[in-house]
């Protein structure tokens, strides 16, 4: 398969609950990334994103549809190599981080799962990766900001230098100030090593600055895919689309 495929995800529908209660929440989804794109998935809450970004890292492995990564089509179990390329950063640096664990332990943990010699160098160099000094390691997730707590989880993702990173709202739990240099960080990141990125996020100006494309959803279907640019100049053909994006087109900084 060619690089303009690196993740292919075909004809996706996920569904919760049993007998009358079933409900379809995500309905015959179907994208693409190409190797080292940037693909968002915007929407107002509800609209599945999340449970689409779940049932790709494995979380919830009940779906039907197709998901090849990489050439091969991923099956209901993801071992131990998927999870070497495939990494995920979830939207509350407060909750995923062990409160008790320090940052070196915490960063560690993946690098012995997935049998990495040089454990320090490597603590140091990702650290250095996502702007924080070698001192953090000895630090407790209460004695950092979120912003920093974020940079940790970030870190913890690509201590094991993944191919594609699923980012679940990564910086919609921050300040508004500290959400932006977590964004050039993963736009930085994302530059240097050469990572494929889907992004999730309700909102079109993180969308717009990380991603070159992006599918617009509602009710758990994807409306219509943009670009970037589209996105930014407000060009929509679904109403919905044009609704939504006009009512968040001015929080969208122009392309620098
Ligand atoms: N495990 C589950 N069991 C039952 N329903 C679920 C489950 N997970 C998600 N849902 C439902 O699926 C729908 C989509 O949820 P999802 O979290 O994917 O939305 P979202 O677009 O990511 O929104 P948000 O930004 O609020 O997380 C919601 O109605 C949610 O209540």
């Amino acid at each position: 398969m060619s690089d303009q495929n690196f993740v292919n995800v075909t004809g996706m529908t996920i569904s919760f609950g049993t007998g009358s209660k079933r409900r379809q929440v995500v309905r015959d989804v179907s994208f693409q990334i190409p190797k080292g794109g940037a693909y968002g998935l915007i929407g107002e809450s509800g609209c599945g994103k999340s449970t689409i970004l779940r049932a790709l890292a494995g979380l919830n492995t009940d779906f039907s549809g197709t998901f090849q990564f990489d050439g091969e089509t991923v099956g209901n179990k993801r071992g131990k190599p998927f999870f070497s390329r495939v990494q995920m950063v979830f939207q509350d640096p407060y909750a995923s981080l062990h409160p008790r664990k320090l940052v070196q332990d915490v960063l560690t943990e993946p690098l012995k799962v997935h049998g990495f010699d040089n454990i320090h160098q490597r603590i140091d160099d990702v650290l250095r990766a996502v702007g924080l000094g070698p001192q953090f390691r000895f630090r407790y997730p209460h004695e950092l900001s979120g912003g920093q707590r974020q940079r940790i989880a970030i870190a913890r993702a690509l201590i094991i230098e993944p191919t594609l990173m699923l980012l679940d709202e990564p910086t919609s739990a921050l300040d508004v100030s500290v959400q932006a240099e977590i964004l050039n960080l993963l736009k930085t990141l994302r530059e240097e090593r050469g990572l494929t990125y889907l992004m999730v996020s309700h909102d079109l100006a993180v969308i717009a600055h990380i991603c070159e494309r992006a599918g617009i959803m509602q009710h758990g279907r994807v409306l219509e895919e943009m670009t970037a640019d589209d996105i930014r100049a407000g060009r929509a053909t679904a109403d919905y689309t044009r609704t939504f994006l006009q009512a968040s087109l001015d929080a969208i900084p122009s392309q620098e």
